[in-house]
């Protein structure tokens, strides 16, 4: 047998507070050159914190930073990044009507200028791990799975040597995965380090070398990815076991509760957004949405929410036309909403939890009380109904006075989804309400989602979680420029055919 590879990155004892909170507690991570190290573990139980930290992006309170057996001390994520660290963000940042060289360069122009040099040096990251990339393409004609290969080769080009990637499958279809893991084999071949976190651990399970589980704060252990199930690793996560989904049957009755028909919303590129789209939800009816990010799925969303206007067609809610309502009428009328982007459209970041328990439902109690004839934020039921759903949905944080912003995303997630649900609307457009959200936290929300639906509510799903997608829909349709292109029966389709459908594949359209 060889020697293992010596170690890349080495935390030792590291411990992280913020105010109320010990984020990272004495945490051991040992990673070792030329491998794929998965960190997984609840939402809320460190993950971002310890990579921010091994990212300069924050200073720990205790322990030590080793990379290749030399303790450093960041200040910044530049020093990192001096380092040999590159950190791949789940949202990307780039700039859409820039090229791919524009985009890789931006920032970094001292290392190889912006002409000959710069160029030469990204076909030669391109070809060396098999990123497939063209320096003249606009980032804007790129797909998503692109767009993060132009990540990749963005660090990749500032000299790291090892890769941080947060949640990196989260947006991409079940092929885009498999070509992300093809570009980390390459990778590693090349004697590259990678570190990621996830909460999709088949997905896990299939990539990692070594897996560290953390848990409350703390490192509970590691585990050998090739002799540890998906279910040993949940429960390692959480501490206890999982209860097993169970299948129901059809909820779904006759009366429609949201309709659309031939909905159109116009999109300053000419192509409409969203392009003659009818669908029927009907009482406990779950009707998913598939698509690749970008086909007119969010566009869609804001028409139903009334927050984009119609170029054509008509909206019904339980039979009543409901297209020139605000979206404040259309709440108030039964339609509940977790957005796809919870800090641009669902949170107050900087607000205490407690208001943003009543951020669009201030006119309903909890929050409005009436007292003479005007009408009140009665604070004090804000905050003890804020406390409920802190405890019912697993919110995990000091109080209803804890501002969103030091919440972990997943703990965000939970909040706005209690939220949503404690109105019992007739509608639910609910938005990927699992993204970020780990397996104990998703299950539960899966099943809040069966549960109304049994009592009548009619979701609208949208979800990149194809396993989600299928799983809890009634029906299926897929978006593909902005049209229905094709509707499917969940309890038939398998992933893999859903992403062909997906990017066009399977209707010979040609992949997006
Ligand atoms: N800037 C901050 N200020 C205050 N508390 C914070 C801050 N950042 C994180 N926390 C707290 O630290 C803890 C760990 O959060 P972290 O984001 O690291 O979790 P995570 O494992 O990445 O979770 P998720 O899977 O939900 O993204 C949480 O209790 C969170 O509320």
């Amino acid at each position: 047998m060889t020697d293992p590879a010596p170690l890349a990155v080495e935390l030792r004892g590291i411990t992280k507070r913020f105010p109320g909170v010990v984020a990272n507690r004495d945490i051991e991570l040992r990673v070792r050159r030329g491998e794929v190290h998965a960190i997984v573990g609840e939402n809320g139980a460190g993950k971002s914190t310890l990579m921010k930290t091994l990212y300069g992006m924050h200073r720990p309170d205790e322990g030590q930073i080793l990379l290749d057996g030399r303790e450093v001390s960041f200040k910044s994520p530049g020093d990192a990044i001096a380092a040999g660290i590159g950190m791949v963000h789940q949202h990307f940042m780039l700039a859409d009507n820039l090229t791919v060289l524009e985009n890789v360069v931006l920032g970094a122009e001292r290392s190889h200028g912006i002409g000959a040099g710069a160029r030469r040096r990204i076909s030669e990251i391109s070809e060396a791990y098999a990123l497939g990339l063209d320096p003249d393409d606009l980032v804007e004609d790129l797909g998503v799975g692109d767009r993060q290969r132009v990540e990749i080769a963005k660090v990749l080009y500032r000299g790291a040597t090892t890769l941080i990637l947060d949640e990196p499958t989260a947006v991409l279809v079940p092929q885009e995965v498999d070509e992300l893991f093809g570009n980390l084999a390459e990778l590693k071949r090349e004697g590259l380090t990678v570190i990621f976190i996830s909460h999709k651990l088949d997905e896990v399970r299939k990539v990692a070398d070594a897996i560290t589980v953390i848990r409350r704060g703390t490192t509970v252990g590691t585990a050998d990815p090739a002799t540890t199930t998906a279910k040993q690793l949940a429960e390692l996560m959480v501490g206890a076991e999982l209860p097993t989904p169970q299948t129901r049957a059809s909820t779904v009755r006759d009366t429609p509760v949201l309709e659309l028909l031939g909905v159109t919303v116009a999109s300053p590129g000419g192509r409409p957004a969203v392009d003659d789209v009818t669908l029927t939800v009907r009482e406990g009816e779950v009707v998913g949405i598939a698509g690749v990010e970008g086909n007119g799925q969010a566009e869609l969303v804001d028409a139903v929410m009334g927050l984009r206007p119609l170029a054509a067609g008509t909206i019904r809610l339980g039979g009543e036309d409901v297209t020139a309502w605000t979206t404040r009428r259309r709440r108030e009328g039964g339609v509940g909403f977790i957005p796809e982007d919870r800090h641009r459209q669902g949170m107050l970041l900087d607000a205490p939890l407690w208001e943003n328990r009543i951020l669009g439902h201030q006119t309903r109690p909890p929050a409005a009380s009436r007292r003479g004839r005007g009408l009140f934020i009665d604070r004090k039921a804000a905050r003890a109904d804020t406390a409920r759903i802190m405890s019912e949905y697993d919110v995990r944080a000091p109080g209803p006075d804890t501002p969103a912003v030091a919440l972990s995303g997943g703990n965000q997630q939970k909040l706005i989804v209690g939220r949503e649900m404690s109105a019992h609307p007739r509608v639910l457009i609910a938005a990927h309400p699992t993204r970020g959200v780990d397996v104990g936290a998703q299950s539960v929300i899966w099943e809040l989602l069966k549960d109304a639906r049994a009592e009548g509510m009619g979701i609208v799903l949208i979800s990149a979680d194809l396993d989600e997608l299928i799983g809890l829909s009634d029906t299926l349709h897929v978006m593909l420029r902005g049209a229905v292109v094709a509707t499917l029966d969940p309890a038939q389709v398998t992933p893999e055919q859903l992403g062909g459908h997906m990017t066009g594949a399977v209707a010979g359209t040609g992949a997006r």
